[in-house]
C-alpha cells in the first residue's frame, strides 16, 4: 500500500537523525521537507524565532494545540528544564502514531505526553487530567479557525495566568485574522509579531507572541 507523507518524514527521520539528538531529528526533518516533500512543521525559520521566546519564558509547562508529526513538539521540549511537561494535543490518529515515533526517536517521550483527541473537548480536562493549573507557554498551530476558540476556551477554564505567553503559528499564511484581532485589540493582551516566511517558502508569513496580562 502506497505510504503517506508523515509516514515517509518519520522513515527520513530514521534514516539520517541519531536516536536521542532532537538536533538531528529537528535538521532531518527539515532537509525532507525543503529538498524532498513540502510539509506544514513551523519549519527552521519561524522555528529559531520559537526557540528564542522558549528560552526566554523558560515554561515548566506548555500545551501545544496541534501536532501534526510532532516537528515543533521536539523542537520545544529539547529546550525545556528538566522537570518540565509539554502537552500536545493532536486528533488525526494517523498524525499521533508518527509524531509518538518522531518524539521517541528523539528520547524526548518522558517530557512530553501527547493527547490523542480534540481541542475543544480536551482543554476543559486537562487541570483534573494532568494535574496542572495554568500553562506558562501555549503554541498554537492547529486548524485556524480554531485559534480564537481554543484561546476564549482557555481562559475561560482559567488555563492561562498572569504573564501566561501564547505564540501563534501562520498569523499571515494561512491566516488567522480573527484571533489577531482579538489579541491585538484586547486589553488582556500585549501583542507582538514577528515576521518571517511560511516554512520552506518564501512566502511571509510570521508568528503572533501574545502575554496574557490577567
Ligand atoms: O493548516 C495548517 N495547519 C493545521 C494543522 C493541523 C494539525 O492539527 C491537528 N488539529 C487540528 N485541529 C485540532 C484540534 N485538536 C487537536 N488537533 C487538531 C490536525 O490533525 C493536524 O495534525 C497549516 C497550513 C499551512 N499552509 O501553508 O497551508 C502552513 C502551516 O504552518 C500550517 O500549520
Ligand atoms: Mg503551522
Amino acid at each position: 500500500t502506497q505510504s503517506t507523507r508523515p509516514q515517509r518524514l518519520l522513515s527520513a527521520v530514521q534514516k539520517n537523525a541519531t536516536r536521542g539528538n532532537p538536533r538531528s531529528v529537528v535538521r532531518a526533518i527539515d532537509e525532507f521537507c525543503r529538498h524532498k516533500e513540502w510539509a506544514m512543521n513551523v519549519g527552521d525559520e519561524k522555528g529559531c524565532i520559537l526557540d528564542s521566546i522558549v528560552s526566554e519564558v523558560n515554561p515548566v509547562t506548555v500545551l501545544e494545540l496541534g501536532t501534526y508529526c510532532g516537528y515543533s513538539t521536539v523542537r520545544i521540549a529539547s529546550l525545556l528544564p528538566p522537570n518540565a511537561k509539554l502537552i500536545t494535543l493532536e486528533f488525526n490518529p494517523d498524525f499521533a502514531a508518527i509524531a509518538r515515533q518522531v518524539i521517541a526517536w528523539a528520547g524526548l517521550q518522558d517530557k512530553v505526553q501527547l493527547v490523542e483527541g480534540s481541542s475543544g473537548d480536551w482543554i476543559p480536562k486537562i487541570q483534573e487530567q494532568f494535574g496542572i493549573n495554568t500553562f506558562d507557554l501555549v503554541f498554537l498551530d492547529h486548524w485556524k479557525d480554531r485559534y480564537l476558540p481554543d484561546t476564549k476556551l482557555m481562559e475561560k477554564c482559567g488555563l492561562l495566568r498572569k504573564g501566561s505567553v501564547l505564540v501563534a503559528d501562520n498569523v499571515i499564511c494561512p491566516g488567522t485574522p480573527d484571533y489577531l484581532e482579538y489579541v491585538r485589540s484586547s486589553p488582556c493582551y500585549k501583542s507582538q509579531y514577528f515576521i518571517s516566511h511560511l516554512e520552506y517558502t518564501k512566502a511571509e508569513d510570521g508568528l503572533e507572541k501574545s502575554v496574557f496580562l490577567g
